[in-house]
């Protein structure tokens, strides 16, 4: 089988911190992978790892089937990544946002044109080429942040609380462009608090502490495992159970630790 991540006894210390420890799953490729964890959790530092821009103090990362820290041409051409920061320039229009992303991954105009079209097509950015970015609603500066994330085709996008702060209609639309590319063969690993995002993923994955809760598995098989409603109820349990509280009902009821 092809990968998009392994990872196995994965840690990283901050001086006597310990942000990620001993963590270890893999996830097919073609799949959109929920990595779910409350703040502080580890996850952008186990993101970091997979993008080759931290090292690790223990373990191995491979991506796309290859081993990050000697391949860091073929990830950086190949991961694009999107956080809910959006880096966009605001003062320059849609289609400069766009040149301006294809001329850091050396793609010639040909190329880049061809690409633009793609883009804003599948960003339904089209006939909005010439607006500034700064004047786009939230749910069009995601999308075109999403556009020019993947201006060098990347074949897993990393996409790092990518909803935050959007209202939930261009979620919705958000999650039906990226459902699009995932059956059109981009992997993505996905970081969200939103639960309902997190039951459209094909596989979940937990963080904890800096510990991987659990298997990573698809959002149904979950459910039917703990024989709950829905992800939260899960997450709350793990929760509990990471901290040593009742295991079963009841008690957890009462953590209001949030994702
Ligand atoms: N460079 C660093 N030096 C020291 N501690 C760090 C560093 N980077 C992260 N940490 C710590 O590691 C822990 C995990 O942080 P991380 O950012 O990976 O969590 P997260 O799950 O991504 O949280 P969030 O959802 O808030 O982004 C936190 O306690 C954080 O303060």
């Amino acid at each position: 089988m092809e990968y998009a991540i392994q990872v196995e006894g994965l840690s990283k210390h901050f001086d006597n911190y310990i942000a990620v420890d001993n963590i270890s799953f893999s996830v097919p490729r073609n799949q959109i992978f929920g990595f779910l964890g409350p703040n502080g959790s580890g996850k952008s530092t186990t993101i970091r790892m997979l993008c080759g821009v931290l090292a690790p103090t223990k373990g191995s990362v491979r991506v796309l089937d290859k081993e990050v820290h000697t391949n860091m041409d073929y990830i950086r051409q190949n991961i694009g990544y999107m956080s809910q920061k959006f880096s966009l320039y605001e003062d320059l229009s849609v289609e400069k946002n766009l040149d301006f992303y294809a001329g850091i991954y050396g793609l010639n105009k040909s190329a880049r044109d061809a690409r633009k079209q793609e883009l804003l097509q599948m960003a339904k950015l089209e006939g909005k080429e010439k607006r500034l970015a700064g004047q786009l609603s939230g749910g069009w500066k995601q999308r075109l942040a999403l556009g020019c994330a993947m201006i060098h085709r990347p074949q897993l996008m990393i996409l790092d609380e990518p909803t935050a702060g959007v209202d939930p209609l261009s979620r919705r639309e958000f999650w039906a462009i990226i459902r699009e590319l995932a059956g059109q063969g981009t992997s993505f690993l996905i970081t969200t608090h939103y639960m309902d995002e997190a039951e459209s993923c094909d596989l979940v994955g937990f963080i904890y502490n800096g510990r991987m809760i659990g298997e990573v598995v698809s959002p149904q098989q979950l459910l039917v495992q703990e024989q709950v409603k829905g992800i939260e109820d899960v997450f709350v349990r793990y929760v509990n159970r990471m901290n040593g509280d009742g295991e079963g009902t009841g008690e957890e009821e009462n953590n209001e630790q949030s994702l």
